[in-house]
């Protein structure tokens, strides 16, 4: 599988620490991928950030009730241990084998599997365990968010996050992507707008083929912005007792 050119950005650790996000910034709950069973060792919390991350992130929420006290930003996902990153990777590339009626056991579909793959390649980072190329969030650089209203109901930004397919990219919306204009579309592109100009305000950049993933200072971050030299590698759990390799559908 290839690398993003992000990929090949040397890392100058910073060694911020991560940091607890507190909860007045609105979670969606459950936890997505603790609820599909995804490995998080007793202990380990999803929702922490690197100091200066989370600190663009308040500044982002301050950007939004700037503009409208009836919204608020929804966090869907913060940082996530490399070993959660491989069982969110494969299982992926299971459910869109299954649900594309393709058997993932069945070496004559392997062309049909290898799509797949680079398919879901363009979504998930590889669950790297080189220093060199660590999957953005599990450097505690990345989130995945959308916008709610402030009783908590997330908004129809038309698509659902992790959604593999075209809808995903942050522009599918805009006028001239579609044939037939249409005031739903135009609805999802602005606030697909309004979430991009908060956090881009806030420092962020975003992932080109995902609406709702964001980043500061990590590789995606420096190559976007032109702006220097990654900060953040690898912020790896803490606990010894767990086995990371290369993810098995990964070749
Ligand atoms: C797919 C989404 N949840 C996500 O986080 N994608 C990025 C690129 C990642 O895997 O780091
Ligand atoms: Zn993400």
């Amino acid at each position: 599988m290839n690398l993003r050119p992000w990929n090949n950005i040397k890392i100058n650790e910073c060694n911020e620490p991560l940091v607890v996000i507190p909860e007045s910034i609105f979670r969606l709950t459950p936890h997505p991928y603790m609820s599909l069973g995804a490995p998080y060792l007793t202990g380990l919390d999803p929702w922490v950030l690197r100091q200066s991350v989370l600190k663009r992130l308040k500044q982002a929420q301050q950007n939004l009730f700037d503009i409208t006290s009836d919204l608020q930003l929804a966090l869907f996902d913060a940082w996530r241990p490399i070993s959660v990153q491989k069982f969110m990777f494969n299982y992926t590339i299971e459910e869109t084998c299954r649900s594309r009626g393709i058997n993932i056991d069945d070496i004559s579909n392997k062309e049909d599997i290898t799509d797949v793959i680079e398919e879901v390649g363009r979504f998930w980072a590889k669950p790297s365990c080189n220093p060199l190329t660590p999957p953005p969030h599990s450097t505690g650089a990345a989130i995945d968010l959308t916008l709610a209203d402030m009783s908590g109901h997330p908004l129809d930004l038309g698509g659902e996050i992790d959604f593999i397919g075209p809808e995903s990219s942050p522009d599918f919306y805009k006028k001239d992507n579609l044939g037939m204009p249409c005031s739903k579309h135009q609805v999802f592109h602005n606030r697909r707008s309004l979430l991009f100009s908060v956090m881009e305000q806030a420092g962020f950049v975003q992932h080109p083929n995902e609406w709702w993933h964001f980043s500061y200072g990590d590789q995606l971050w420096a190559w976007t912005s032109n702006q220097g030299i990654p900060i953040y590698g690898a912020a790896l759990e803490v606990s010894k007792d767990i086995t990371l390799s290369e993810p098995s559908l990964v070749t």
